[in-house]
């Protein structure tokens, strides 16, 4: 469904990113995981079409996006949820929500809006509290709605529990979770390993912006470099 086909990604004139090529099935959790600075929010960002890609290709249903502006991806039905959740904190949860359903009309509009309550019910409390006001968990929830409203087929995670408290942490798993349940395919990153990869189908190590490992979830946690560097787990002695 989403294919990044071998792109580069320029910063003015220094590279971070070389020929990085991942991709997301339909209905597919995938992460991208790799230490600070390693390029992974440049790859969301590049196929939100946040960031433009220098080279390669952005490609969502055979369709290539790379050249085109964010705001085309919702009609396509993939959004993105921001690193830090980027909610407007002055406007109440309500509006921040609403924000997200700017390609729908009023009657698929509501709709979303009654999916997206009935997938996280603990927001209908706050729905006018002002959302500068909640906890970080509650407004990573929030930001969650909002990315839900244009009904993706694709939903983009950009760092998801950065900040969050372990117990918030827990929280946003499940939701992440219920969400591809639904049929949802999700591409998020991740510094930590075992979180990242645990709960992918699919994962991506990268390192200076390239691609170093791919796999499966599992694979990915059984590989002995990123068990030995990523999970400080040492080899067995034989
Ligand atoms: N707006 C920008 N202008 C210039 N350089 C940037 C910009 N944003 C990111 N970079 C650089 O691009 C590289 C990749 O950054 P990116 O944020 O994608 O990495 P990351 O793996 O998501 O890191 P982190 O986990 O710290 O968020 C880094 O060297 C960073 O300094």
């Amino acid at each position: 469904m989403l294919e990044l086909q071998n792109i580069d990604v320029h910063y003015g004139a220094t590279q971070v990113l070389w020929d990085v090529s991942i991709t997301v099935g339909a209905g597919e959790m995938v992460a991208v995981m790799g230490p600070n600075g390693s390029g992974k929010s440049t790859i969301l960002k590049a196929a939100m079409g946040l960031k433009k890609a220098s080279a390669g290709k952005v490609l969502l249903d055979g369709e290539d996006l790379r050249g085109k502006a964010a705001t085309v991806r919702p009609h396509r039905r993939m959004s993105i949820v921001l690193e830090r959740r980027r909610l407007f904190p002055r406007m109440s949860v309500r509006e921040n929500i609403m924000l997200g359903a700017y390609t729908r009309t009023g009657a698929e509009a509501r709709s979303s809006f009654d999916w997206v309550l009935e997938l996280l019910p603990e927001i209908k409390d706050h729905l006018n509290a002002t959302a500068g006001k909640l906890s970080g968990g509650q407004q990573q929830m929030v930001a969650i709605a909002r990315g839900l409203m244009a009904d993706p087929k694709i939903l983009l995670m950009d760092e998801p529990f950065l900040g969050l408290s372990p117990a918030m942490v827990k929280n946003v798993y499940a939701i992440m979770k219920m969400v591809n349940e639904r049929g949802v395919a999700i591409l998020f990153n991740e510094q930590n390993a075992k979180t990242s990869f645990a709960m992918s189908h699919r994962g991506y190590l990268l390192e200076g912006g390239r691609v170093a490992l791919s796999g499966s979830g599992e694979q990915m946690l059984e590989h002995p470099e990123v068990k030995r560097v990523y999970l400080g787990l040492r080899e067995e002695a034989s």
